[in-house]
């Protein structure tokens, strides 16, 4: 079976992925494995706003969406975001397809119970539009908008959430934060570290004690449900071409989080 790996490209990285990035990809699409990208843009969707005087605002990591906002939102990442990556893929020789969560209702979603507007936790992933793209020998590039069930509302998702639970429904056996820092870190000695291997019990305490905050706590989130939900690793690493190789390879390299403890100090596999 040809091996399937969600990768999640994170808005902080957008403006920062070189052409080798993307060369890489095609390369490993060219292998034979079959890739899936769900991508963020949180900063890019801060910038618009700002041009539009509107402040961003967010609560618990998630932005506060009004109705002026979640046009904004759709514009930029189904927009802006998913057509620039998608024409990079193709500058580097991999077949792309750019859709959102919205497109043949993949990300079916209902409206947070938190009074932050039009923001969504997903109720149903349907993953026909991923299969289609992919037996068609594309890499489908996901913007993370969901749909409500009845009323077809647009709905704003956590790009890392979005991530998770695709990689879940389509049973990938991989999942790939692309973020700004080398994996997690852990202050040690007085000197930030990075973590080679943890699991979710190690993770739930480092967000209690505050080592795990921000942007990285719905990351481990999603990384967490995601493996109890049959992924069986999620790698959070940067996108340097030797990164991506050898996550792809099942090479040690970022933080890599599995379900069970490992015997030794290094990553089990
Ligand atoms: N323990 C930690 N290790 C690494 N990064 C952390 C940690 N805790 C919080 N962070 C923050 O999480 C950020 C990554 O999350 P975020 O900015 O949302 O990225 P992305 O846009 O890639 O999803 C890092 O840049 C860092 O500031
Ligand atoms: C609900 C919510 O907060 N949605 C995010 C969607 C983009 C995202 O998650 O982008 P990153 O990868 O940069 O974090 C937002 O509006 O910023």
């Amino acid at each position: 079976m040809k091996s399937r790996i969600v990768i999640k490209c994170g808005g902080s990285t957008m403006d920062q992925l070189p052409p080798e990035f993307f060369q890489t990809i095609a390369q490993i699409q060219a292998k034979g494995a079959e890739l899936i990208i769900v991508h963020g843009g949180g900063p890019a969707i801060n910038a618009r706003l700002k041009q539009l005087n509107i402040e961003p605002q967010f609560a618990d990591g998630l932005r506060v969406t009004c109705a002026q906002t979640i046009e904004v939102v759709e514009m930029v990442l189904a927009g802006t975001i998913n057509k620039q990556l998608v024409r990079a893929l193709l500058s580097a020789g991999a077949s792309a397809l750019g859709i959102s969560g919205m497109d043949g209702r993949m990300l079916v979603a209902r409206q947070t119970a938190q009074p932050i507007g039009l923001v969504g936790e997903i109720e149903q992933v349907n993953p026909e539009p991923i299969f289609h793209a992919l037996s068609g020998g594309y890499i489908p590039v996901i913007a993370p908008l969901g749909l409500t069930a009845l009323a077809d509302q647009a709905l704003n998702l956590n790009a890392d959430t979005a991530a998770g639970a695709i990689a879940a429904r389509i049973r990938a056996e991989k999942l790939l934060m692309i973020t700004d820092v080398p994996g997690i870190l852990q202050v040690r000695n007085g000197e930030k570290q990075r973590l080679a291997h943890t699991n979710p019990i190690e993770i739930e305490r480092m967000i209690s004690t505050g080592e795990i905050h921000g942007g990285m706590i719905p990351k481990v989130r999603a990384a967490c449900s995601a493996l109890g939900q049959g992924v069986k690793e999620v790698v959070i690493c940067q996108g340097t071409t030797a990164d991506l190789l050898a996550a792809a390879a099942g090479n040690p390299v970022g933080t890599s989080i599995t379900a069970e403890t490992p015997i030794t100090g290094g990553a089990k596999r």
